[in-house]
């Protein structure tokens, strides 16, 4: 098999034209992209006298096409005298080498285009060779990413908070998985504390085996509710009659002393908390599945050791890091200098451990097994406070790898509720989602009929109107959550991209053309749109004429504008992995399907001479091949018919 490298030095070599110099962080092989900045870098360094490297990063993307693919601001090459000129004259010195349309000197700012044609030579074919694998960038290669994302607490509600979390992480994880990292997924459940001494005594009362096997995660959720019932109870009548609670007898007092046992590991204590946390697992396992997350790793705060927490606290003292207040320890940032993040508890006064202790051990352990070179956290933006106060105190302790750590945090879904009522568990926002969409569905009944399996296909198209929905905006804004806007297949929605989706392998299936004929598909912008000369031979009227002519000018456009749009797929997986940002990847899948609707309407494949249909179908099978590779990343699975 020949690598990316080889294949381009081929590719080019049959266009004539001569690879660019490789500039060090560039990947030519895999992205075009980079092969054009490689090219300017080579050029522009020569007419103007400046380092490769510079130029090269000084290479800004264009986010409206009408401004180029490619800009350099001039200021950024360290130039002296008057930019302005400076633009204008190398514009025109600038050799365009087969790789560029123009370039075009605005103000003190170059814009590059690039050769609509050197791009549909080599970005269709490239697609189609590469298939699933296009877009990818062995950027991290040899290097590990633990991601830890979801993290929901046992007994208590699935809130937004952790759905947000599974979507924005379980893409992330695909995304750097595309990137050529290792990719260790984690799930830190909240499976510890006195939590779990409340549903130990509430079991005893409310529990059944049964249920337990069957719903285990609905079923201890409706202990935890019945039992903090009976201690807010227990309290009133306790405040009414002037008296304390009981300590041993009380269930609060119970729940604590169960609590305290499973700390001391007790047997029993800790046979019964496995029992609960062993089956919400396998149900999580479960519904997971469906939004197409597979962990490696079930961790939790249950699985921070105990000699690791000992051992941080004896860090902290030795580095005089703590301060002591009634028999409870705390780290007082205002006494480090860091006001801003106030102080934070690290031991309780009877010796149990907090929140924040755990993830400092946590992290000091995962650090330990997986030696990653860089770990994720997807935490809700409430808990910002909480993760700079651990990653600050992991860097006061000296560890030097506390710089890795990343916070990748998102704002809050507002009015989250289902016809049931509110939403308690995932399973609630996926049942609901797909009883929605089989509605929908069901509106046109001739295409319904045609569906082979509606449940799953619902169940798929609901899945990527909540995804959608979720990574559409910046991910650090609040949204509503809205039923009818996300599910409409018209919009910026999830079923927008399904149907697109859909569409185009409709194409397919119409043409039927073998997928190694597409390789063979002469793909010269005369062969796709047709020629002056073609339309002159046609001997039409005058108004026909110019009609015709204005048709094939819109195809030119279109398609141009198409090519460009699928070329930058490689460089936006590169950019929204910088931003840990989902809306890039959302916000460009939006861009090459309203493209590709509004070329296919100008280009039509059925009923053309073969060799102009073979040239229009691999355009839109490489459009449909990137699509498909977009929507996985992002976690959806496109469907073949809806
Ligand atoms: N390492 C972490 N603290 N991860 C986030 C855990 C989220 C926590 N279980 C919650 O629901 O609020």
């Amino acid at each position: 098999m020949t690598g990316p490298n080889e294949e381009l030095s081929a590719r080019l070599a049959k266009l004539n034209l001569e690879a660019p110099e490789s500039i060090e962080g560039s990947y030519p092989g895999y992205n075009v992209v980079d092969l054009c900045r490689n090219f300017i870098a080579g050029q522009l360094s020569k007419l103007a006298g400046v380092d490769k490297k510079i130029v090269y990063e000084s290479l800004e993307w264009s986010i409206v096409l009408e401004k180029g693919d490619l800009i350099v601001p001039l200021p950024r090459l360290r130039l002296k005298g008057d930019l302005e000129q400076m633009a204008k004259d190398l514009a025109e010195k600038f050799e365009l080498g087969g790789y560029l349309d123009r370039v075009v000197p605005v103000g003190k700012f170059l814009q590059f285009f690039f050769s609509p044609k050197f791009l549909l030579d080599t970005v269709t074919v490239d697609v189609l060779k590469r298939g699933t694998e296009y877009g990818s960038t062995p950027l991290g290669e040899g290097k590990t990413v633990l991601v830890e994302f979801s993290s929901p607490n046992i007994a208590k509600p699935f809130h937004a908070g952790h759905l947000r979390s599974t979507i924005i992480g379980g893409f992330l994880s695909n995304l750097y998985e595309r990137l050529g990292w290792k990719v260790i997924r984690m799930n830190y459940l909240g499976d510890w504390g006195k939590q779990f001494g409340l549903l130990a005594v509430g079991f005893r009362k409310y529990g059944s085996d049964e249920e337990l096997a069957n719903n285990p995660i609905q079923h201890l959720f409706q202990v935890y509710v019945k039992v903090n019932q009976d201690i807010a109870f227990e309290k009133e009548e306790s405040e009414k009659a002037g008296v304390p609670l009981d300590e041993t007898s009380s269930t609060d007092g119970q729940a604590r002393a169960f609590f305290k046992k499973m700390e001391d590991g007790d047997e029993e204590a800790q046979k019964l908390w496995k029992k609960f946390r062993d089956l919400s697992i396998k149900r999580y396992v479960d519904t997971y599945a469906r939004l197409n997350i597979k962990y490696d790793i079930y961790s939790g705060e249950s699985q921070v050791s105990q000699d690791t927490i000992v051992e941080v606290t004896e860090e902290l003292k030795e580095k005089n890091l703590i301060n002591e207040d009634k028999g409870a320890l705390l780290v007082d940032f205002k006494k480090l200098g860091k006001k801003k993040l106030g102080k934070v508890l690290v031991q309780k006064s009877d010796g149990t451990s907090l929140y924040v202790t755990r993830d400092l051990g946590a992290a000091i352990e995962r650090k330990n097994t997986y030696k990653f070179d860089k770990m994720i956290y997807v935490i809700a933006s409430q808990q910002d406070l909480h993760t700079k106060q651990f990653f600050t105190i992991l860097q006061l302790l000296g560890y030097d790898w506390a710089k890795d750590l990343v916070h990748v945090n998102f704002g809050m879904v507002l009015g989250m509720s289902t016809r049931r009522g509110t939403v308690v568990f995932l399973d609630d926002i996926l049942e609901a989602v797909q009883e929605k969409m089989l509605d929908i569905m069901k509106q046109n009944k001739e295409k319904f009929a045609q569906v082979e399996d509606p449940k799953q296909v619902a169940d798929q198209v609901g899945i990527s109107a909540v995804m959608i929905q979720d990574m559409q905006a910046k991910r650090i804004n609040n949204y509503e959550f809205g039923w009818d806007r996300m599910l409409s297949s018209e919009g910026d929605t999830g079923p927008y991209l399904q149907y697109a989706h859909s569409r185009l392998r409709s194409i397919e299936r119409n043409c039927n053309v073998p997928p190694e004929d597409l390789l063979t598909a002469n793909m010269s912008m005369d062969n796709l749109c047709g020629t002056e000369e073609d339309i002159k031979k046609q001997n039409l009227s005058e108004e026909d004429y110019e009609r015709q002519i204005r048709n094939l000018h819109l195809r030119v456009e279109k398609t141009t504008a198409l090519i460009r749009i699928m070329a930058s797929y490689p460089d936006t997986l590169r950019y929204a992995s910088k931003n840990y940002e989902p809306s890039t990847v959302v916000t460009y899948l939006f861009k090459l399907t309203h493209q590709f609707s509004s070329t296919y309407k100008y280009l039509r494949v059925m009923g053309e001479p073969q060799e102009v249909l073979l040239a229009r179908l691999a355009l839109f099978s490489a459009v449909r091949q990137i699509l498909n590779n977009g929507m996985k990343v992002l976690g959806i699975t496109p469907v073949d018919r809806m």
